[in-house]
C-alpha cells in the first residue's frame, strides 16, 4: 500500500490539504466457506440467456444513456437523481434490497445544494456464502454533440455502419459495466439459478468529481452496510488494446490543480488598456507553459526525485504485456506519441506521473474575433500520481513552484494555485483468489488469458475501499483501449457488453468455488 490517505475537497480558496489520517489496512476475518463446485452448467445457461437477450440488455443500457447524469453542473443535477432513481427501480425489480443514501451537500455555481446520493443494495445473505461487493458510478464527463459526436452522445447508437460498436456517453464509462452486473443478476433471475455469493453493491454519481462524501460513507457504514464483505470487485477501466482483455491491480492517482489570476474588477476592451495593464492571461498562459515540457517532462522541480525507482519484477510485468504502438496509435486516432517504444508507453501511461493542461476558465473560446482582456482566468491542470507521490509531497512542491514563477513575473495581478480534488495512487496484491477466480472467468468467457495490468487513469475512492474496509480489490474492465472514456464518441462495443455480463456471471460462479 502506498497510502497515506486521501484529499477531502477543498471549496475554500485556501492551500490547505484536509487530509484522512493514516490507517493500517485490516487483515480480512477469515469464515470457513462451504465450499461451493463450480457449475459451468449453470453458466451455459445463463450464458444461453444472454446471448438470446441481447436486444433486452442493450435497450436497459439504451435507458440509461438516455438519463444526461453529469455530475459536477447544476444544469445535470436532476438528471443525476433520475440516474439514481433509474437505478433502484432496476435493482428493486431484480430482487435487490436497494436505496439511496444521502452523502452530504456541496457548493455547485455558488449554491449549496446536495451531493448526488448513493446507490446501495444487497442481495444474499447465506452464511455459507462469499460476500463480494461491487462498486461502480453512475455519473458520466460532460458531453455536447458540437465537440464533434457523430451523433446526439445520451442517445445510445448502435453503428449503421454495423460494427456492433455502441455510442453514448457512459456506453463504457461506466453505465455499460455497471448494468453488467444488473444484466448478470437478471441471468440469473430468468434462468431460475441461485446466485453464488451474497452481493452488496455501491454506486456513486460523483465518480467524475472526486467522489465527495463517499469516504465518510464508507467509513459510517463499515460495520453496518459494509460488515462481512469478503472481497470487492470494480469494473471502472479498460483493456489496453482492442483483443486482450486484462486485471488490473494499480491506479494512478490524481491532483486537480486551478491555478487563479485575477487583476481588474471588470473584462475590459483590449484596444482601451492593452499596453497599459498587467493581463490575467498572460500570466496564466506563462505560468501554465513552465509546468511540462511538450516532449511530457513534468517541470516541477523535485516531483522526478520522488517516484519510486522501477523493480526487476515491474519491469518484466511491463514486458510481458501484450501491446504494439499501432493500438495507442488507433485508439488515439494519430500517431503522436512520445516514443515509439512500447515500454516506455505503456510506463508513460500506467507508471510514471504525467502532468496534463486541460483549460482555462474565463478565457474566451466562442467563435468570432471578441477583443476582450478576461478580468480573472483559472487555468486548470492535473497530475497523474504514482508511488511515493502524494497528494501532499506533490502538492507542497506545486505551490511553491508555481507562486515562485509567478514572483518572477513582476505582475501586480493576484495568483493562487487551489488543489480542488486529489486522490493517492493504488496498487494491490494480483495473487489473490479474487483475481484467480477472475482470471479463470476470463479464460472461459474470452478464451484466452488475461495480460495484467495498471490502469493510468484514477477510482480515487478504490483506495479508501481498500484501507477502511481491508479486502483485497480485483479490477474487472470489459471495454476496449479504444472506447475513448472522456473523449467524443465514447463507445463501448456489443460483444464487450455482452461477453462483459457472461464474465460477470462467471466471475461470480469461480469466486464461490475458489478457496480463500
Ligand atoms: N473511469 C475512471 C475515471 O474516469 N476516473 C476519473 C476520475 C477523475 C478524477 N478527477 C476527475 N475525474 C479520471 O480522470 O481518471
Ligand atoms: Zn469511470
Ligand atoms: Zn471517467
Amino acid at each position: 500500500m502506498f497510502t497515506l490517505g486521501r484529499l477531502i475537497r477543498s471549496t475554500s480558496t485556501s492551500n490547505i490539504i484536509a487530509k484522512r489520517p493514516l490507517r493500517l489496512q485490516r487483515v480480512s476475518f477469515v469464515r470457513p466457506f462451504t465450499h461451493i463446485p463450480y457449475s459451468s452448467m449453470a453458466t451455459s445457461k445463463i450464458n444461453k440467456w444472454v446471448d438470446e437477450n441481447q436486444s433486452h440488455l442493450i435497450d436497459r443500457l439504451a435507458k440509461a444513456v438516455g438519463i444526461p447524469s453529469v455530475s459536477g453542473n447544476i444544469a445535470y443535477i436532476k438528471d443525476v437523481e433520475r440516474m439514481a432513481e433509474f437505478l433502484i427501480e432496476q435493482l428493486t425489480e431484480l430482487g435487490v434490497k436497494a436505496e439511496t443514501r444521502p452523502v452530504g451537500k456541496h457548493q455547485l455555481d455558488g449554491k449549496e445544494v446536495d451531493l448526488p446520493p448513493v446507490v446501495i443494495g444487497h442481495i444474499g445473505n447465506d452464511p455459507n456464502k462469499k460476500t463480494l461487493l461491487i462498486y461502480g458510478h453512475y455519473d458520466v464527463q460532460p458531453a455536447l454533440k458540437e465537440d464533434g459526436w457523430k451523433f446526439d452522445p445520451f442517445t445510445l447508437t448502435v453503428d449503421p455502419e454495423g460494427s456492433g460498436k455502441l455510442y453514448g456517453r457512459g456506453s463504457t464509462d461506466d453505465k455499460g459495466p455497471v448494468l453488467g452486473w444488473l444484466n448478470a443478476l437478471e441471468a440469473h433471475k430468468e434462468t431460475g439459478t441461485e446466485l453464488p455469493v451474497n452481493l452488496k453493491m455501491i454506486f456513486e454519481g460523483m465518480e467524475e468529481n472526486g467522489s465527495d462524501g463517499l469516504d465518510k460513507f464508507i467509513e459510517s457504514e463499515k460495520d453496518k452496510f459494509f460488515a462481512g464483505v469478503d472481497c470487492m470487485c470494480i469494473s471502472d477501466n479498460y483493456w489496453l488494446d482492442t483483443k486482450t482483455p486484462c486485471l488490473t491491480y494499480g491506479l494512478r492517482g490524481i491532483n486537480y490543480y486551478e491555478i487563479r489570476i485575477s487583476g481588474p474588477d471588470r473584462d475590459l476592451h483590449s484596444g482601451a488598456f492593452g499596453g497599459a495593464i498587467h493581463e490575467p492571461m498572460t500570466d496564466l498562459i506563462s505560468l501554465m507553459s513552465k509546468l511540462v515540457s511538450p516532449q511530457g517532462e513534468i517541470l516541477i522541480p523535485g516531483v522526478k526525485d520522488l517516484i519510486a525507482p522501477v523493480t526487476k519484477d515491474e519491469q518484466e510485468k511491463f514486458e510481458a504485456i501484450h501491446f504494439e504502438m499501432k493500438d495507442i496509435h488507433d485508439a488515439i486516432g494519430g500517431d503522436v506519441t512520445l516514443t515509439n517504444d512500447t515500454v516506455k508507453t505503456l510506463m508513460g501511461r500506467m507508471r510514471n506521473p504525467s502532468l496534463s493542461l486541460h483549460g482555462i476558465e474565463g478565457a474566451f473560446s466562442a467563435v468570432g474575433s471578441k477583443t476582450v482582456i478576461p478580468c480573472s482566468v483559472k487555468g486548470k491542470f492535473s497530475i497523474r500520481l504514482v508511488p511515493n507521490l502524494g497528494i501532499k509531497n506533490t502538492t507542497d512542491l506545486v505551490i511553491k513552484y508555481v507562486n515562485d514563477e509567478f514572483m518572477k513575473l513582476g505582475s501586480k495581478n493576484k495568483c493562487q494555485v487551489v488543489l480542488t480534488h486529489g486522490g493517492e495512487p493504488w496498487i494491490t496484491d494480483p495473487n489473490h483468489y479474487s483475481f484467480r477466480a477472475a482470471h479463470k472467468a476470463t479464460e472461459t468467457v474470452w478464451g484466452q488469458a488475461p495480460d495484467y495490468t495498471r490502469e493510468g487513469g484514477s477510482i480515487p475512492i478504490t483506495l479508501e475501499f481498500a484501507n477502511i474496509l481491508g479486502v483485497n480489490i480485483c479490477l474487472l474492465p470489459v471495454g476496449r483501449g479504444d472506447d475513448g472514456a472522456h473523449s467524443t464518441n465514447e463507445k463501448l462495443d456489443t460483444s464487450n457488453y455482452i461477453q462483459g455480463t457472461k464474465l460477470f456471471a462467471e466471475y461470480m460462479h469461480n469466486l464461490a468455488a475458489e478457496q480463500a
